[in-house]
């Protein structure tokens, strides 16, 4: 028996997309040192969301550093090119309707204002973008050091480590600032939810 199939007219407009999937997308965009508790935060949040029934999907250097972006490095250039590439992935899953989460150092504020732009400035509306700080001091991450790189990096062993030999620029003026010395991942997470809440981000 043939399949029924209904005829619409024209391409799905990104309002007619959102009502469809009663949902609409955004961009949430973990940035802070190694260690400071970005892929735990997302991997947290993206349960909470996904359990909430929301389409949720996170970006993380799992799925990006060892897939599309296998070829790049640490050196300054690579990690512009890093997250131009991660800006522009995210914002695809944005625009199909997902809770985009991402897990990157991003240590520079233009790079990260860019990835901004492309979400603000998209056509036919904006996708929100918001910015999420993933703090604590550089003492505690390095106390932290799940994988010991920081004691690599100290002792000369990964060179231009973030923190370290690198720099990371601090977000002036995120929509979300964690402390994650002072605050757990429930409470990183229900400080995101509570900013998705008010702007009625997670009504499916
Ligand atoms: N030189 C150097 N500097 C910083 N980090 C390094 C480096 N070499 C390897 N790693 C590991 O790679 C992870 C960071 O990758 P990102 O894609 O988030 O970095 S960036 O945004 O391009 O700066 C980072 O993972 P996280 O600890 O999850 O942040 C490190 O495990
Ligand atoms: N409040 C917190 N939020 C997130 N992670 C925390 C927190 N407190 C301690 N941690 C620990 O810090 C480490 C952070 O590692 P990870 O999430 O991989 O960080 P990043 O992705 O930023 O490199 C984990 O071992 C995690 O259990």
């Amino acid at each position: 028996m043939a399949t029924n199939i209904t005829f619409h007219e024209g391409a799905v407009t990104q309002d007619e997309r959102a009502k469809l999937l009663k949902q609409q997308g955004a961009t949430i965009w973990l940035t802070g040192l190694s260690a400071s508790g970005k892929s735990t935060i997302a991997t947290a949040l993206e349960q909470h969301l996904l359990h909430k029934g929301l389409h949720a999907y996170r970006l993380d250097g799992d799925n990006i550093r060892f897939g599309l972006n296998k070829d790049l490095g640490f050196d300054p250039a690579s990690r512009v090119e890093n997250i131009r590439r991660i800006g522009e992935v995210s914002l695809l899953f944005s625009e199909s309707c997902a809770l985009t989460v991402t897990a990157f150092i991003s240590p520079y504020v233009s790079d990260r204002q860019l990835a901004r732009e492309l979400h603000e400035k998209h056509k036919p509306g904006p996708i929100p973008f918001i910015e999420v700080f993933v703090d604590a001091p550089l003492s505690v991450v390095e106390s932290r050091d799940p994988k010991g790189l920081y004691k690599k990096a100290r002792a000369g062993e990964i060179k231009e480590f973030t923190g370290i030999s690198a720099p990371y620029e601090a977000p002036p003026n995120p929509e979300i600032h964690i402390r994650t010395d002072e605050v757990d991942v429930a409470g990183a997470v229900a400080q995101i939810v509570e900013y998705l809440e008010k702007k009625g981000l997670t009504s499916a």
